[in-house]
């Protein structure tokens, strides 16, 4: 498995010539571009979208930005197509495929074999890999043989908004939170209960962060709709992070400095995180920081945020500078 940086995976509609002139200047501002072919593309603009994606990729160099595409799925009129023509033509540049609303193993593996054969035809050396969502209630019962069904497995991504349809969940929404989905405190002697909103995605992207760690993968957060609300965009994407998340997707511009926020780990937690690393040189043992206590344990959580931030300077000068690295 390549060690990438992906905080953000952000979405280009393809088909729109406005958009893919946006992509030079987004090589430099995010760590994954990704070209959307399914939902939010008209089925008019199939083919459009496409040829819109073979062309921005010939047309750009990406350097150690990611190169992604979301492919229609499965069961629709256009998957062939779009994953022949895109590996045939530019597959030498194509990082992974995000393959939506995966419901089992044998979804892979039908993916896994033709990316191979076409592999094989065109003579590409490096291996595409293979990004699923998780959207179904179907996928989410089967996350863990997902997560085993190839060594193409890069990593898979909560897609809230079609899991809720599929779950049959009364929202509205792509997601985040929902003003009724709360506990109501007990009530005290003046009456007064409060109602605490909970978070309708915790189940899922627990058992995703399960599934993924356990067979070497990456889990992200999906996407988040409501673009005038960024506190509760950060909020999601944090809850994400803390979670075990590497990232999540960015639709527009606005989210982009959100998801390097948040997914970039916050200095004052490296700086402790290091201090951890110098008190047990060999990661053993038990010392006292600060008044708490540190352990093998906590030296495992620190290297874990101390990687990260040394990845995350790889790529970005200014946070290293920050981070002191
Ligand atoms: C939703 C959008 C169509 C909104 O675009 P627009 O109306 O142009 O918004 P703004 O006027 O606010 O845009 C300001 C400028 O930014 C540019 N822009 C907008 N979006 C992008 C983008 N994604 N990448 C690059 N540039 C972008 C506009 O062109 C404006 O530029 P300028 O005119 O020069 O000032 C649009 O944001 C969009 O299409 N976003 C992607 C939507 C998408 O991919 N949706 C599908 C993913 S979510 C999903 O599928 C659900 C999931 O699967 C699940 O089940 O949960
Ligand atoms: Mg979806």
């Amino acid at each position: 498995m390549p060690i990438s940086l992906e905080r953000m995976i952000h979405f280009v509609p393809p088909n729109i010539e406005k958009m893919r002139a946006k992509v030079p200047d987004l090589v430099n501002k995010v760590d994954v571009v990704l070209g959307n072919l399914e939902d939010a593309i008209p089925a008019d603009a199939k083919s459009d979208a496409r040829n819109g994606f073979i062309q921005l990729a010939r047309e750009n160099e990406f350097g150690s930005t990611g190169l992604w595409t979301r492919v229609n799925c499965l069961n629709s009129p256009w998957f062939l197509d779009d994953v022949m023509e895109i590996v045939q033509t530019v597959g030498d540049k194509l990082d992974v495929v995000m393959l939506p609303k995966v419901e089992g193993a044998w979804d892979i593996h039908y993916l896994d074999q033709l990316l191979a054969q076409l592999e094989a035809k065109g003579g590409l050396g490096k291996p595409i890999l293979i990004h699923a969502i998780l959207e179904t209630a179907e996928g989410v019962k089967n996350v863990e043989q997902i997560a085993a069904a190839s060594p193409r497995m890069h990593g898979m991504s909560l897609g809230p908004a079609d899991l809720a349809a599929s779950r049959g969940m009364k929202t509205t929404r792509v997601g985040g939170g929902h003003p009724d989905y709360a506990v109501l405190s007990d009530s005290d002697n003046s009456g007064v209960r409060t109602a605490f909103q909970q978070d309708l995605w915790h189940y899922t992207v627990g058992k995703m962060v399960d599934a993924c760690l356990s067979y070497g993968l990456k889990p992200f957060y999906g996407p988040f709709g409501d673009f005038s609300d960024p506190q509760a965009c950060e909020s999601q994407f944090r809850n994400a992070f803390l979670m075990g998340c590497l990232g999540a997707w960015s639709l527009h511009p606005s989210q982009i400095e959100i998801a390097k926020k948040v997914f970039s780990p916050d200095p004052a937690e490296v700086a402790f995180a290091r201090k951890i690393l110098d008190a047990m040189p060999d990661g053993t043992g038990a010392v006292m920081i600060d008044g708490k206590m540190q352990d093998d344990a906590t030296w495992k959580q620190a290297k874990v945020i101390v990687d990260l931030a040394q990845l995350v300077s790889s790529k970005d000068k200014e946070l290293a500078e920050v981070y002191g690295f």
